[in-house]
């Protein structure tokens, strides 16, 4: 459904996006798992039209995607990092301006609205301004406007910075519906807990670049067996910090495990930055 072939952008000297190359078929549910930096947002930005690659090539169903304007743009819903909302309208104004937006009027925009509000769980609030909502009200909201013209991909950049469990819950239960109707998605994050919930194929970036990409199930076999090991170890500083001189990491709690152990075998870094 999607390509991304051998996308490049550079920022002066920086090359933020790095001949980077992906495929997300129909129906999936694909995970862009980076940290900070990585360059997940500029990729976005790319595929919908708000930044000019460098070089590289966005087919969408085969064709190219050229720019803001496209008309093969309107299958596709974007779900920015930043929020995209008016604050002094109340949540129903907000979803029906970015539906005329969209082109749809009277009754279809009337159901379009009625079914975004219930599917974030916002109905009951669908007079209230937004400037009364907090910040996880708000990003389901934003989750409802990118829906408003029935996409085929939905391209989320990072949709739950910043949210409360409870928003994040709503988030997640939407975005599983959503995915169970057939909706594509493309989730970008830095929280491998995310991925692990949500997707079924994942690519692994760092650096501008993919440097691993499959099921969690594949990913976790570039895991050399010894790496994987599960160790009980106490908690005291003077053992974080012997482990942390031989440049080992983990978890409170528990091993590390998972993603989050893919990543750091591949980049010798960690995936947390905060
Ligand atoms: N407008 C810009 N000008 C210069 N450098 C930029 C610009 N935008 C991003 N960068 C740099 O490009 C690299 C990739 O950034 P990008 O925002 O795409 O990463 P990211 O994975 O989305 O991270 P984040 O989660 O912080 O948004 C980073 O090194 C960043 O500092």
């Amino acid at each position: 459904m999607l390509e991304l072939k051998n996308l490049t952008k550079r920022y002066g000297e920086r090359v933020a996006v790095d001949r980077l190359s992906l495929c997300v078929k129909r129906g999936e549910r694909f995970g862009l798992l980076g940290p900070n930096g990585a360059g997940k947002t500029t990729t976005i930005s790319m595929l919908v039209g708000a930044l000019k690659p460098d070089s590289g090539e966005i087919l969408f169903h085969g064709e190219p995607l050229q720019g803001e304007t496209d008309p093969l743009k309107r299958k596709i819903g974007y779900v920015p990092q930043e929020l995209a909302l008016y604050e002094d309208l109340t949540a129903a104004e907000n979803l029906r301006f970015f539906g005329a937006v969209y082109g749809l009027v009277g009754a279809a925009l009337a159901e379009r609205v009625r079914y975004g509000l219930e599917l974030v769980g916002l109905t009951d609030r669908a007079k209230s301004r937004v400037r009364t909502f907090s910040g996880g009200m708000k990003r389901r909201l934003n989750l409802a406007a990118a829906l408003l013209h029935e996409p085929e991909l939905l391209v989320l950049d990072e949709p739950t910075v910043g949210v409360d469990p409870q928003s994040r819950n709503a988030i997640f239960e939407a975005l599983q519906g959503l995915a169970q109707n057939g909706l594509t998605l493309l989730y970008t994050t830095h929280y491998m807990e995310e991925v692990e919930r949500l997707c079924d194929r994942i690519a692994i970036m760092d650096q501008g670049q993919i440097v691993a990409e499959g099921t969690q199930a594949e990913l976790s076999e570039l895991l050399p067996t010894e790496k994987s090991r599960t160790i009980t170890l106490a908690a005291d500083d003077a053992t974080l910090a012997l482990l942390a001189a031989h440049g080992l990491s983990w978890r409170e709690g528990g091993e590390r495990g998972g993603l989050e152990s893919v990543f750091l075998h591949l980049t010798g870094r960690s995936l947390r930055d905060e």
